[in-house]
């Protein structure tokens, strides 16, 4: 078994002459929360659709838990999906469609994961309402509920918290993060950079359908190789900053916030302790002290 839950190798998708995924490579290590990130019209719904076996590359190979997702029941039983502006039919009571759809999968008590589901996504009141009655987060998180059927190892989630409300989306994140827990590997796409930031071990940032950057959220957002320092008082020597052991630059960033950059590979705590401790030293007084980059901030550079 492979330690990567998902792997494309040069993958595209062309709809006719529109390409809207471009050679696109990268890896998903099993047991983490990656996000996949992208302006409107990206090719993040493209991707995942080709990931859960819903289209086929036009070039390219993709591996999902090991297997092509195309291969008819190849990832039954082992992939949860909820898809963008997923549509639950109509005339079903909430409760008795989960239970279908439970039973359908094959599940052991459909009945009881129908209702364990629907309880993880705090939408336990819904299981008697007709699914055309339900709000839109609601409906959002019933069609969740199908995604977390059955404990799948992957589940792939397609903008989860778009259009809930502050105290539900905090709810799905903390969902995300107990399957996390759990073991679990997801996959989800948010057009809310902080929320990805916060919830994310890695990511990928596609741009009209091209892979812009991937890797861990600390390589994305530079924290590792950069830091900033608010200063309170006091006037800062950035040439005697620039020539402290491991630092690489050193520029003030308008007139209170000086900017660090750090040799690759070194502790960044033991750059940040020098700097922090000659601008101390020289009478600055410090407000704080931050690492790499807001994601907002890398993907707004990139894009
Ligand atoms: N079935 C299709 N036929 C033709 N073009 C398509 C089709 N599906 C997607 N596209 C195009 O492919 C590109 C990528 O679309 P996709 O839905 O994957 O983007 P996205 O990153 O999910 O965008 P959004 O954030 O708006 O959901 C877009 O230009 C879109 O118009």
């Amino acid at each position: 078994m492979s330690d990567l839950a998902i792997e494309l190798f040069g993958v595209s998708k062309r709809f006719g002459p529109k390409v809207a995924v471009n050679n696109v490579s990268f890896s998903v290590p099993r047991g983490v929360v990656f996000g996949l990130i992208g302006p409107n019209g990206a090719g993040k719904t493209t991707t995942f659709s080709m990931m859960c076996g819903y289209l086929y590359p036009s070039d390219g190979t993709l591996k999902v838990m090991d297997v092509d997702p195309v291969t008819p029941g190849a990832l039954k039983g082992r992939l949860g999906a909820l898809p963008q502006d997923a549509v639950l039919p109509p005339g079903w009571e909430t409760g008795a469609l989960l239970t279908y759809w439970a039973r359908l999968s094959g599940l052991a008590d459909p009945e009881r994961e129908a209702r364990d589901a629907l309880e993880a996504v705090g939408l336990m009141e819904a299981w008697k309402v007709q699914t055309q009655a339900l709000s839109h987060g609601m409906a959002k998180r019933a069609a969740m509920a199908q995604a977390l059927m059955g404990r799948p190892p992957l589940v792939l989630l397609d903008e989860p918290t778009a259009g809930l409300d502050p105290r539900i989306a905090a709810q799905v994140r903390q969902v995300i993060r107990d399957m996390k827990g759990k073991g679990q590997t997801v996959v989800v796409s948010s057009h809310n950079l902080q929320e990805l930031e916060e919830l994310c071990d890695a990511a990928a940032i596609l741009d009209k359908g091209a892979l812009a950057q991937a890797g861990t959220m600390s390589e994305l957002t530079g924290q590792g190789s950069e830091f900033r320092v608010q200063i309170a008082r006091g006037t800062v020597i950035t040439p005697e900053i620039a020539s402290i052991a491991d630092v690489t630059d050193a520029r003030m960033e308008g007139e209170s916030v000086l900017h660090v950059r750090i040799r690759g590979g070194v502790p960044p705590e033991e750059v940040i302790s020098r700097v922090v401790g000659h601008l101390l030293q020289t009478g600055v007084l410090i407000l704080g002290v931050s690492r790499g980059q807001r994601l907002e901030d890398r993907v707004l550079q990139l894009l």
